[in-house]
């Protein structure tokens, strides 16, 4: 940029002069400092264009998100085999590493994978062409590059659960040493916390500011009677943990830098799409793998292990490519079926109803967007070194039950007349414009609090099913939201509705006149506004994703029909190959993902090496 051409250069003050200096001091340390977050050393280099076809290596992991990023770490610092790990998206940009930028990371850009769910008349109906927007990181470091970057374990229940129904080596006291494994807690607040690990992967901090709204919500969850700061696998509301340090999100893969070193056997392929597995068939083994890079598509073999780690949806999708998936659907598709499994099918997801609400102008200050920036770029602070309300959590049981939540709460306020904040919201989760409108009309003269009432322990079930054989093309995402055939998770989201109106009642809330807002959505009409018909309607309408799905690639044993890895994560009647990610959860958990999918990268990582080395 040639600064001499820009208008402010021809004022008074020029830059010859020692105030000029300064200025340009000021303005060479903006740009420095917004270099320092692209900082190539963050990451391993691009060596994809050194792929040969018909190239070896021991390993080969198939995505570099938040669950391929751990087990690439832990099996590459080993430092005697020759990985390959294939990422389908570039590095992270800027915006990714900013965490107050968090929702401009889910746009439909070429970091997000543009999936939508199928159109159905139980859901999503409120928003675009009926369809609820599933934002999936397709960039190196996966979601947990676009994520709000929560940490959160589960409950002992959830996974205690998976380990009753035969996924031995799985409850909550054999998992514990993962999560500590993959966690560093360096919250100075928390020094005398004993229940995270302090030396993993993964370093974790708490934002905690002191500020009405905030302050406010906490004394209202008190006032209804939930214990407040809980601590973890609790009921009650509390600031969560997050994955961010020095203001900078850490996404998982920057676990991957410090296992790279002249010695180190990674090698990272970046914009490397792999199409499918190559099966072995007569032996019944994965031998490698099809990649296209740079338009070229090769193959490349694995000696020991094919690794997916490419999420909920792609794992199902390159897995169904390869032959390995349900036998009618597979045939329907012209795909010879190898393996029959029950790959895409047991789809969950936690789902949110949101609830709009107007706030008296003294809820929030409104902050002044250049001293942000400013703060940001020169401090690390202020307005975009966290995610504002989105890590203060609300983790509740509808049944007054304490060993597990089904439902949680999570907030976001958008100040009065800076309605790009909440325009970014509305967009990502594609709501119709009709209904969009109405909201940033109300957002042009008032506060407005989102409140998410999160259904986290669905009944209903969903699926993803390919389109044809056309590995370009992409799947078809059933979600199977409020499908299930009692209603249940209806009336629990309708219980989780009710806990929300009832807290915005609270004395804590009056000072701030809280009121629900009576939103026109044109299908639910017909219904009184707040009665129970409104609000389920309102489910069916602007009910979306928490984006949290899970469990495609269930595991289970044997014995399982529904399996489609076993409790070591190899695939079912394939050797040489497992499945490591948010796929293989048998059930949803009752808390956010992320946490989860590090403990599954840090024990399928072990349980590789076991079998490898035999101890
Ligand atoms: C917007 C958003 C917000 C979220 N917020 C939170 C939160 O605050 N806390 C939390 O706990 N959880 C959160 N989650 C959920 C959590 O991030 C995910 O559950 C978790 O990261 C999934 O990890 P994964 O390893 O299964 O998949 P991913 O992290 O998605 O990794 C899969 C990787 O595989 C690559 N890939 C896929 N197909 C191919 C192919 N054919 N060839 C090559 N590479 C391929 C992808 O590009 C991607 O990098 C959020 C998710 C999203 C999308």
């Amino acid at each position: 940029m040639d600064i001499s051409q820009l208008p402010a250069t021809s004022c008074a003050a020029n830059i010859d002069s020692q105030s000029g200096n300064l200025f340009l001091l000021l303005v060479n340390t903006l740009f420095a400092s917004q270099c320092a977050l692209k900082n190539p050393n963050l990451y391993p280099p691009d060596q994809g264009s050194k792929i040969e076809d018909g190239g070896h290596f021991d390993f080969i992991i198939v995505g570099a998100g938040s669950t391929g990023s751990v087990v690439a770490r832990r099996l590459s610092e080993l430092g005697i085999w020759k990985i390959l790990l294939v990422e389908a998206g570039g590095f992270p940009t800027v915006t990714s590493e900013i965490p107050g930028l968090w929702p401009n990371n889910q746009f439909l850009t070429n970091q997000t994978w543009g999936y939508f769910t199928e159109p159905s008349e139980k859901s999503c109906q409120g928003f675009k062409n009926g369809a609820c927007h599933w934002p999936r990181g397709k960039l190196l470091g996966g979601c947990s590059a676009i994520n709000v970057m929560l940490y959160l374990r589960g409950f002992k229940k959830n996974y205690d659960c998976w380990a009753k129904n035969g996924n031995v080596g799985w409850d909550y006291e054999s998992i514990k040493q993962y999560f500590k494994r993959s966690e560093r807690l360096i919250d100075n607040n928390m020094k005398n916390n004993k229940f995270y690990g302090r030396e993993g992967l993964i370093p974790l901090t708490i934002y905690h500011p002191n500020e009405t709204l905030r302050n406010v919500l906490i004394q209202s969850a008190q006032q209804i009677g939930y214990n407040i700061e809980p601590g973890e696998s609790k009921l009650g509301f509390s600031n969560g943990l997050q994955n961010i340090q020095a203001g900078v999100r850490y996404n998982a893969a920057k676990v991957l830098v410090n296992s790279i070193s002249n010695t180190s056997k990674l090698t990272l392929a970046l914009n490397a799409y792999v199409e499918n597995i190559i099966i072995d068939e007569k032996n019944m083994k994965a031998a490698g793998i099809k990649v296209n890079i740079g338009n070229k598509v090769m193959k490349v073999y694995a000696d020991k292990e094919v690794i997916l780690s490419a999420g909920v949806i792609n794992s199902p999708q390159i897995l169904m490519l390869s032959g390995i998936g349900p036998g009618d659907h597979l045939r329907k598709q012209g795909i010879e079926v190898l393996q029959d499994l029950k790959v895409g099918e047991n789809l969950q997801d936690h789902v949110i109803l949101p609830i709009f609400s107007k706030l008296s102008d003294q809820a929030i200050n409104s902050p002044e967007l250049l001293d942000e920036i400013y703060k940001y770029f020169i401090h690390r602070e202020g307005l975009f070194n966290n995610t504002g309300l989105m890590n203060l959590v609300g983790i509740l049981n509808s049944n007054n039950r304490s060993d597990y939540a089904d439902l949680q709460f999570f907030f976001s306020a958008f100040p009065k007349n800076k309605i790009m904040f909440l325009d970014t919201f509305l967009k990502t989760i594609n709501l119709n414009q009709s209904i969009a409108e109405q909201l940033l009309s109300y957002n042009k003269a008032n506060h407005i609090l989102l409140t998410l009432v999160t259904l986290v322990q669905p009944k209903s079930r969903g699926q993803i099913l390919l389109k044809n054989a056309d590995a370009y093309e992409k799947p078809i995402i059933r979600s199977g939201y409020f499908t299930d055939e009692k209603g249940g998770d209806t009336e629990i989201l309708l219980k989780g509705i009710r806990i929300a109106e009832a807290q915005l009642r609270t004395d804590a809330f009056k000072s701030l006149n809280a009121e629900v807002l009576n939103i026109n959505i044109p299908n639910c009409k017909d219904f009184k506004f707040d009665s129970d018909d409104y609000w389920k309607c309102s489910m069916r309408n602007i009910g979306t994703t928490l984006y949290h799905p899970t469990s495609t690639c269930k595991m289970g044993p044997k014995s399982d029909q529904s399996a489609v890895v076993d409790p070591r994560l190899k695939v079912h009647g394939v050797h040489n190959l497992r499945v490591i990610d948010a796929s293989i959860m048998p059930k949803i958990i009752s808390a956010n993902t992320q946490a989860t999918c590090f403990m599954i990268g840090e024990k399928g990582a072990e349980m590789i090496i076991q079998d490898h080395r035999g101890h």
